[in-house]
């Protein structure tokens, strides 16, 4: 093992996640392929991706319930199996596993329990401003309620890297708005670091400065949201007749083009200057999504931030 941690001899520092050519293959094949990505401590991390595309997998490698089939993954530089990796970490997964016979104070009393720097007032403020009786057993809650509590559990844990796996899939929209708003105050205040999956792309642009997109198992978008942003164009013009994609893009990587009626709509990633008589803007974060999610054979783009050093993801691979 080197000096930092990470076993590469690879500087780790800095990096929440960083996953070297991390692969999953089930029965029925790869659910995930050739992951390699960094993910810098501190910031709020959207993952996203069509249905199977490969998010929980990957969320689940993280927090050690699943081994790669290939390459590795470190957290903070640590093994994810590692007692420093499983300290620092908080996993909310789909499905809640809570005990349904305890009542809310008792499972909060097994979180203070089971981690050793519990925060007992974070975690009952969350319960108690759901209003959810400290003396209710967990069976008798609705999946909302449940939720909640199993908020408090990961809150209460204090972790510096909260993975969370489309949590607020059962959140009516206030309590989702008032958990995003919990979720971006302990960011704030403790500098943990969030990777959090979901489907509702329109509330990703107010809440993560971070993006990974995965389509078909594979990365297709990773780093800053501002330079993902800024590194593409939505362009509007008019079609002529007979037009397929106008010969005046193909110095660009075209992400995705469609046509309605006598008007064309394309997004792009420019390579200088754009010819021709195009009305051109800066897409938001759900355009740019949705046009990636439409169009899995785009190629990826993955910042600079958000690069595995492919030392690291060399040796991970040949490993
Ligand atoms: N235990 C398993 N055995 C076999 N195949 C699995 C298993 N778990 C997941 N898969 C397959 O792996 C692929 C990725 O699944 P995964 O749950 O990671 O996707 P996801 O992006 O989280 O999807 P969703 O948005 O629907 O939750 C899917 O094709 C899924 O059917």
């Amino acid at each position: 093992m080197s000096s930092n941690g990470t076993g590469f001899g690879e500087p780790g520092e800095g990096s929440a996640i960083e996953a070297y050519g991390v692969g999953k293959k089930y029965r029925r094949g790869w659910a995930l392929r050739d992951c390699s990505f960094r993910l810098p401590a501190g910031r709020i991390c959207g993952l996203v991706g069509p249905n199977g595309a490969g998010k929980t997998t990957l969320l689940n490698i993280a927090a050690h319930l699943l081994e790669p089939t290939a390459g590795s993954l470190r957290v903070f530089g640590a093994a994810p199996e590692s007692k420093e990796a499983n300290h620092r970490t908080a996993f909310l997964a789909q499905e809640k596993p809570l005990f349904r016979r305890f009542t809310v104070a008792e499972t909060l009393r097994m979180g203070g329990e089971l981690n050793p720097g519990w925060d007992q007032r974070a975690a009952e403020s969350i319960v108690r401003a759901g209003n959810v009786p400290l003396d209710a057993k967990i069976g008798t809650l609705s999946g909302g309620q449940r939720t909640r509590v199993a908020f408090a559990l990961a809150f209460g844990k204090r972790p510096d890297l909260l993975l969370l796996d489309e949590p607020m899939s059962d959140l009516d929209p206030l309590v989702r708005h008032e958990m995003m708003g919990t979720v971006m105050a302990e960011a704030a205040e403790h500098g943990t670091t969030v990777l959090m999956s979901t489907h509702m792309v329109s509330e990703l642009e107010d809440v993560c400065d971070y993006l990974l997109v995965i389509a078909d198992g594979g990365l297709r978008l990773a780093g800053e949201v501002d330079e993902l942003l800024a590194a593409h164009t939505l362009l509007n013009g008019a079609r002529r007749d007979g037009d397929g994609v106008p010969a005046a893009l193909a110095p660009h990587t075209i992400v995705e083009s469609r046509t309605s009626g006598r008007q064309i709509t394309a997004l792009v990633r420019p390579d200088g200057p754009i010819d021709g008589d195009w009305q051109a803007d800066s897409p938001n974060l759900e355009e740019l999504l949705l046009a990636y999610l439409r169009s899995p054979q785009a190629p990826p783009l993955i910042t600079p931030s958000a690069q595995a050093s492919d030392r690291a993801v060399a040796k991970a691979v040949a490993a």
